[in-house]
């Protein structure tokens, strides 16, 4: 019971704080500002419905008062007045959709655009933090739901209220007495509105974040699709999939029964105000107070009394709902980003560079550092091997080189520049990366190699192809190079892929390159030709390797031993051979691992 009361507490709390809705309107401010156009023709067709309203009203008593009167001249003239409002109506009911599609879908465009854009320039460790789905369902669920707040929603807030004011005060002038009995009831609607309000918008937060969280299920069961047939998870994979829904579905149960009692209650309060206008009007007539037009009139509007009570309470539920599926677009929008502009191919200079890192401390959260003050400089034009146990931060080094991670500590130079001297799109253009996992993007063989440079020509990628061994294959294809790969290039081998990251960097010609296990998917002859292609590659380029595979390194200008984020040793082949140390144990086990597999094959 006391958790109960607390739980209520921190709720009440909740919904008093209203500092998500600041945030809210803060984001969408511009957006709706670029639809104020559509908006003004909103607030003009929001008097013309106001207009409708009363003279509808009018023309319904006036008709009845000339009916029961036998008045045939007033008959007539009120006819074609008639007419108009029915035209005025048809003809506002129709603009009154279309401006309702440009301001919300418009604004839904506009958001989901900005934030893409936004997306595009977070820092990579924010966006690898989130499950892709999560990201995914704010382009889905979440901008949306924009609806309550946005458009006719938004106009609502004020066109209910003056519904309600222009309403009272034509009633008032039919019989003072029936309009006051009929607006008492008011305070009832207003309490009960706040009080689901209250109850719907925890409730839509939790039903937002269900839907992230089946949204990630969802793109990471089609992403390991391979591993849930392997393992045979997939009873497993579905009976979480199917206590997720089941969540789901029991909070949308509880949101349909919470707006079911809300509009029963909305109901109870219209019938109530509508029987006793109703009754004590026909008593009025019965008493000659009022004419039978009149009590019409009234009882045609009395709901209008009501209604605007009951609407802007609906409003404040959906406004909720809204707020609680945007809070979560907030959050992203609210992260820094790393530049304020996308970024696009951008050329430096062709000269090779050299790179230098200074006391760097890195670590991808402050409290586990990879690197404490690690240096090292590499000269320009050199090749740099770098080797070492798995998770010394090898990989992380050429992650800190491409700006992808910012050191907590120290500084990184290239050309004797310090990196933050150069735009992101200036230093990530002049590097060339074969990352240990390709990744290639569903579409044609010649869209992904395309990528590598802005307009590059035909001849060019086929001399790119055939440097890195690949162009036999994508020759021996009936498509060719406009052959489709499929997404993540799954219709390729593990080989053919890395081959066409390997020509994607030699097609991008940039002064620096960076090899992370480039050529660990590749056979021997393959692999024999690839390096040739490379070493050509590297000429007059600085690069650094990253290989496990000493036999594949032997020639670098400089050797960069690693062990827990610390270079232990530096040297040439020749010179780290004759020294004690973790290279020649490195290179004794695997010397031994290729003489044992010889024999192996021999015997
Ligand atoms: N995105 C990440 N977030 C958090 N920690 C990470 C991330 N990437 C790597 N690490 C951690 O940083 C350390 C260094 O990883 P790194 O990938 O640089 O090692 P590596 O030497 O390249 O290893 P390998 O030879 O296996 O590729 C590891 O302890 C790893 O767990």
């Amino acid at each position: 019971m006391k958790k109960r009361i607390g739980q209520l507490i921190a709720l009440i709390k909740l919904y008093l704080n209203f500092s998500d809705m600041k945030r809210t309107f803060t984001l969408l401010k511009p957006f709706l500002y670029r639809q104020r156009k559509a908006y003004a023709g909103m607030l003009l067709l929001l008097f013309t419905d106001i207009f409708l309203t009363i003279a509808f009203a009018w023309f319904f008593g006036n008709m009845t008062d000339a009916a029961v009167r036998s008045d045939f001249n007033e008959l007539r003239r009120l006819v074609p007045i008639g007419v108009s409002l029915v035209v005025l109506s048809i003809v506002s009911n129709f603009a009154s959709i279309l401006i309702e599609t440009v301001t919300t879908n418009g604004l839904k465009k506009d958001l989901k655009n900005h934030l893409f854009h936004h997306m595009l320039r977070l820092p990579l460790g924010r966006v690898t933090s989130q499950r892709s789905g999560e990201i995914m369902s704010h382009f889905t669920n979440d901008i949306n739901s924009v609806d309550g707040v946005v458009g006719s929603s938004l106009i609502d807030l004020i066109r209910l209220p003056l519904i309600y004011v222009s309403v009272f005060i034509y009633l008032l002038n039919i019989n003072w007495k029936l309009s006051l009995l009929s607006v008492s009831i008011a305070p009832l609607a207003v309490v009960a509105g706040a009080f689901f309000g209250l109850l719907l918008r925890n409730n839509s937060r939790m039903i937002h974040d269900m839907y992230g969280k089946i949204n990630s299920l969802l793109t990471e069961s089609l992403q390991g699709f391979q591993v849930i047939r392997s393992f045979t998870m997939e009873k497993l994979i579905y009976n979480k999939y199917a206590s997720q829904n089941q969540k789901l579905y029991d909070l949308e149960l509880a949101n349909a029964k919470l707006s079911g009692w809300f509009n029963s209650g909305g109901q109870i309060v219209t019938s109530i105000t509508y029987l006793v206008s109703l009754c004590l009007g026909a008593y009025y007539v019965t008493q000659n107070i009022i004419t039978v037009g009149s009590l019409l009139t009234f009882v045609s509007l009395v709901n209008h009394l009501v209604n605007p009570l009951t609407g802007l309470a609906g409003q404040w539920a959906g406004f909720q709902w809204s707020v609680s599926a945007l809070e979560r677009v907030v959050d992203v929008l609210e992260s820094p980003t790393e530049s304020n502009t996308l970024s696009a191919y951008s050329s430096l200079n062709d000269e090779p560079t050299s790179i230098c890192f200074s006391e760097v401390s890195f670590g991808y959260d402050e409290n586990n550092r990879v690197f404490e003050e690690f240096s090292l400089h590499i000269p320009s034009g050199k090749m740099v091997a770098i080797v070492g146990p798995s998770g010394a931060g090898k990989s992380t080094l050429l992650n800190l080189l491409q700006g992808f991670y910012l050191p907590q500590k120290g500084k990184i130079y290239i050309g004797g520049k310090q990196t933050d001297e150069f735009t992101l799109s200036q230093l990530r253009s002049s590097i060339a990366n074969v990352p240990q996992e390709t990744f290639l993007f569903a579409g044609t063989i010649k869209e992904n190699l395309r990528l590598a440079l802005p307009n590059l020509s035909d001849e060019q990628i086929i001399t790119a192809t055939k440097k890195a061994e690949i162009y036999d294959f994508i020759a021996s294809l009936p498509d060719g190079f406009e052959t489709e790969i499929g997404e993540r290039g799954i219709k390729l081998s593990g080989g053919q892929k890395q081959r066409m990251a390997i020509a994607r960097a030699i097609l991008k010609d940039a002064p620096i390159l960076l090899l992370d296990e480039a050529t660990s998917a590749l056979d021997s002859e393959t692999e024999y030709y690839v390096k040739i292609a490379l070493e050509s590659l590297m000429k007059d380029r600085t690069t650094i390797v990253i290989a496990h595979r000493l036999s594949t390194i032997q020639h670098a200008d400089i050797i960069v031993v690693m062990d827990q984020g610390k270079v232990t040793q530096i040297g040439s082949h020749e010179e780290l051979l004759n020294k004690e140390g973790l290279y020649k144990r490195l290179h004794d086990l695997q010397f031994f691992e290729k003489k044992e597999k010889i024999v192996a094959l021999n015997a």
